[in-house]
């Protein structure tokens, strides 16, 4: 089967995009790892289709896909590739759409300098909501916020990590140098540390200032990449809650720069994550799948 893809890229972390706009696409999770594969396929982090809105209000269905081939709930860097790749193909002018993933809603708006906002949505900390199982850990709390000190098989001290749901699971540790932080080796332990049932997507958060800092992120089933979005954005509401930062913040990933904001906790609950950062097509292109 011929099937035409576009790759784009967000901060360094690529995607193949597919349009199942008008005709449904149904891809196995083998296929998908063929098109995520940077040797056999076309390669990229994630693989992300684009559907048509399956309810009033709704203009696109969002599916993405790890190229490890599993489906997951979110990508934020995806996120803003979708509603560039959306206007240049013509599937829609309006300048803020509202796309449905398997579990939540997001607004993506296209501004007039050409950069893109995501409404990325409100954090979540309940463990049910993560998830993760804290396993009669005790947390110290900084304030008010949990850092739960993970015991994991491999490394000597507890590793103390914050952690919460940006639709996808998140563990935030703080690190004193991103460049010296040890992701290859601690990245893929405590994604598979049992304490988290669907796995998790591990940060590594170095706090420059009150507004800038430096992310490293190892992703769940996709390994380190140059960016990640919801990590950002879980990066940046750990940080505020635990009183390290303040409301907007620059945040630098090894593949560029991501604008995050977050007003914390409202009268009506937790305010939604916004991140604004770029999107770019690299190429389009044909595979035999
Ligand atoms: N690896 C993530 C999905 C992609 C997230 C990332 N690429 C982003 O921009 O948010 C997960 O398994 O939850």
């Amino acid at each position: 089967m011929k099937v035409h893809f576009t790759k784009m890229q967000g901060a360094g972390n690529d995607f193949v995009v597919l349009d199942a706009t008008q005709t449904p696409l149904s891809l196995t999770p083998e296929q998908m790892r063929h098109l995520g594969d940077r040797r056999f396929g076309v390669g990229a982090d994630q693989i992300l289709v684009v559907e048509p809105g399956r309810e009033p209000g709704i203009d696109f269905g969002y599916r993405i896909f790890n190229n490890s081939g599993d489906e997951v709930e979110q990508c934020g860097n995806g996120a803003r590739c979708f509603v560039r790749y959306v206007h240049e193909k013509g599937l829609s002018l309006k300048r803020l759409i509202r796309v449905q993933t398997i579990n939540a809603l997001l607004e993506l708006r296209l501004r007039d300098d050409g950069g893109v906002t995501v409404d990325m949505g409100a954090p979540r900390f309940e463990p049910a909501q993560i998830p993760f199982d804290p396993q009669g850990l005790v947390p110290t709390l900084r304030n008010g916020f949990e850092q739960w000190p993970l015991r994991v098989a491999g490394i000597a001290q507890p590793v103390e990590v914050a952690v919460l749901s940006m639709g996808n699971p998140h563990a935030v540790l703080l690190v004193d140098d991103v460049d010296t932080a040890p992701v290859a080796a601690w990245g893929p332990l405590i994604e598979h540390h049992p304490a988290f049932p669907r796995k998790v997507n591990v940060g590594f958060l170095q706090i420059i200032d009150r507004g800038h800092v430096r992310l490293r992120v190892f992703e769940r089933d996709a390994g380190e990449t140059l960016a990640c979005g919801t990590g950002a954005c879980a990066a940046v509401v750990a940080g505020i809650r635990l009183g390290l930062l303040d409301a907007e913040v620059e945040l630098q990933a090894r593949g560029g720069v991501l604008y995050i904001e977050w007003a914390g906790k409202g009268v009506e609950g937790y305010a939604p994550v916004l991140m604004t950062g770029p999107a770019q097509t690299v190429f389009e292109g044909e595979i035999e799948l």
